[in-house]
């Protein structure tokens, strides 16, 4: 077997996780006392404290505006929160080399932004950029992966559907070997199909050790495939519930939001 693993699947198996136990529970990402105050002075995010569970999914849900995606932001530094408020496996967020932790953290969003060229293209982007090339092969275990078939290796990023392009997006941030990937709404542009496609390989990925965090505003979407979900209210998390005690949320805004949105 050469450097990078023969499949995607024993790659992902074989993640050499430190451990770090918090109240009995491995936590991959920590968050203590997080605030994020903008120029303004408005406050967006409030003091947050938040564990999110190795090789689980994490749901993030909430009213809109109430700082969901500034949440997942800060967890790799597309905002700079304050040293101290951010850990992953123990270690201080704000002391690692940004682009190393950017691949350790892959994040997708809402709408996929590809690249100008291929889709082979675009899955190289990320190991080129540390001077590995990824063989045709790797490519399209990728592409497999992310439940593309090997007619898309040539196809131009730009001739895609949204459905298409987010799964590239997805085989893209892969090809950095991540171990936590956050999802802001990756699936709000898609349909049905496609949505349960990319489900299937989130459920995939947390299989094989990934640490996952998504917002949704779908609730059931976050019943169907998340561990835990956090309640963001007005920049606060006012509920971290098993996704199966969703229903038992005590927050008076929390309840009036999930009777809403179910
Ligand atoms: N860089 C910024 N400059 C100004 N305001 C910002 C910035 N980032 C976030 N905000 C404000 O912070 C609040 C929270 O935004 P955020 O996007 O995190 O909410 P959200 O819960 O993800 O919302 P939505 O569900 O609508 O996507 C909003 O009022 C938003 O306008």
């Amino acid at each position: 077997m050469d450097n990078f693993q023969d499949t995607v699947q024993e790659h992902l198996l074989s993640f050499n996780v430190p451990e770090n136990r918090v109240n009995g529970s491995e936590t991959k990402i920590e968050v203590k006392g997080l605030t994020r105050t903008l120029d303004k002075g408005v406050t967006v995010l409030q003091n947050v404290n938040l564990e999110i569970p190795r090789g689980k999914i994490l749901g993030i849900i909430g009213p809109s505006g109430s700082g969901k995606s500034t949440l997942l932001r800060a967890l790799n530094r597309l905002w700079e929160p304050s040293s101290g408020t951010v850990f992953m496996d123990g270690k201080d967020i704000t002391g690692v080399d940004v682009l190393e932790l950017r691949r350790k953290v892959g994040m997708l969003f809402q709408l996929p932004v590809l690249f100008e060229g291929t889709v082979a293209d675009n899955i190289r982007y990320g190991p080129q950029l540390k001077g590995k090339k990824l063989r045709d092969e790797e490519v399209y275990k990728l592409l497999t992966f992310a439940d593309l078939d090997s007619s898309f290796f040539n196809k131009p990023g730009s001739e895609l559907s949204v459905g298409q392009a987010q799964r590239v997006a997805l085989a893209r941030t892969l090809a950095n070997e991540p171990e936590v990937l956050l999802l802001d709404e990756p699936t709000s542009a898609l349909d049905p199909i496609s949505t349960q496609n990319i489900e299937d390989v989130l459920l995939k990925l947390k299989s094989r050790g990934l640490t996952i965090a998504m917002v949704s505003h779908s609730i059931k979407q976050i019943q169907r495939i998340a561990d835990v979900v956090c309640l963001l209210v007005g920049g606060e998390i006012v509920e971290v519930l098993s996704s199966e005690q969703l229903s038992d949320a005590k927050h008076p805004m929390a309840r009036r939001f999930l009777e809403l949105s179910s």
